[in-house]
């Protein structure tokens, strides 16, 4: 499929305050590249950019639109245009059972309890692990939550996948693992991470400094140039202003 207008990701003057506090201020890049990183280090408000990307927020000023939409205002088109997963699993699944989490979603999105049972079904089929579909979710491993999580948002086939550091805690095999499952998928990316190496193959990354796009562009650079200043900062003493 070719891109069009309505594939892009439209960030426009974006901004977002806490408390009269800017966390995101004046955010403007338009792509069509299937998978996006942005780096940036702690609080530079990555997980306020993925919570505004998937609609869960609303922007104090400016806006997004995500293949057209303003997923804010259309949660209709929220649930069948992003997907999102979190750091950690336990904040995301609900149910005890592994198919009933999966279903959970398809249910969201209108389809009937045997329909959404199926589908469930189909998609652990899909990654091999049908024999997980009546296991409790308390018995699995962290790794374990996270790929039921993964399966459980690609189950309601989202346009973009959003990943607010996914990986973090995990050890390299199943990262490498979840990462190859989602390389498989037929979804945009739009990866969140403070690790570089997260974002290596990324088609286009930015950089997101106190809330501001600081550089944007191939990963190679501008990884690069992230990776220097963090190894600088890191030999100054930061941690010892309070905020406020
Ligand atoms: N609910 C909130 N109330 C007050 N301040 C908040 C709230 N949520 C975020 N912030 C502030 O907004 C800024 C950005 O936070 P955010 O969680 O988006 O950053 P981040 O880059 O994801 O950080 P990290 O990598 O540490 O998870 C931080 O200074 C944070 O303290």
């Amino acid at each position: 499929m070719s891109d069009t207008a309505s594939d892009d990701i439209r960030l426009d003057d974006l901004g977002y305050e806490i408390a009269g506090r800017p966390v995101l201020s004046g955010l403007t890049l338009a792509t069509s590249a299937r998978s996006i990183g942005v780096v940036g280090r702690n609080g530079s408000g990555k997980s306020t950019l993925a919570r505004l990307m998937a609609g869960l927020l609303q922007p104090t000023s400016g806006s997004i639109r995500i293949h057209g939409h303003d997923l804010f205002r259309d949660r209709r088109a929220a649930l069948a245009t992003v997907g999102i997963l979190f750091q950690n699993p336990e904040h995301q699944i609900i149910f005890p059972r592994v198919d009933e989490e999966i279903a959970f979603g398809l249910r969201q999105q209108g389809q009937g309890k045997t329909e959404a049972a199926e589908g469930a079904r189909a998609v652990l089929a899909g990654f091999d692990k049908l024999h997980w579909q009546d296991a409790p979710i308390a018995a699995l491993s962290q790794g374990q939550k996270h790929l039921v999580c993964m399966m459980a948002v690609l189950a309601m086939r989202p346009r973009l996948m959003i990943l607010d550091e996914p990986y973090a805690g995990l050890d390299i095999p199943t990262r490498r693992q979840l990462q190859r499952y989602l390389n498989r998928a037929e979804t945009r990316l739009f990866h969140i991470s403070h690790d570089p190496a997260d974002l290596a193959d990324c088609d286009r990354v930015f950089w997101l400094d106190q809330g501001r796009i600081l550089a944007q562009g191939a990963p190679g650079p501008v990884l690069a140039d992230f990776t220097t200043e963090m190894n600088r900062l890191g030999e100054l003493d930061d941690l010892a202003d309070l905020a406020g």
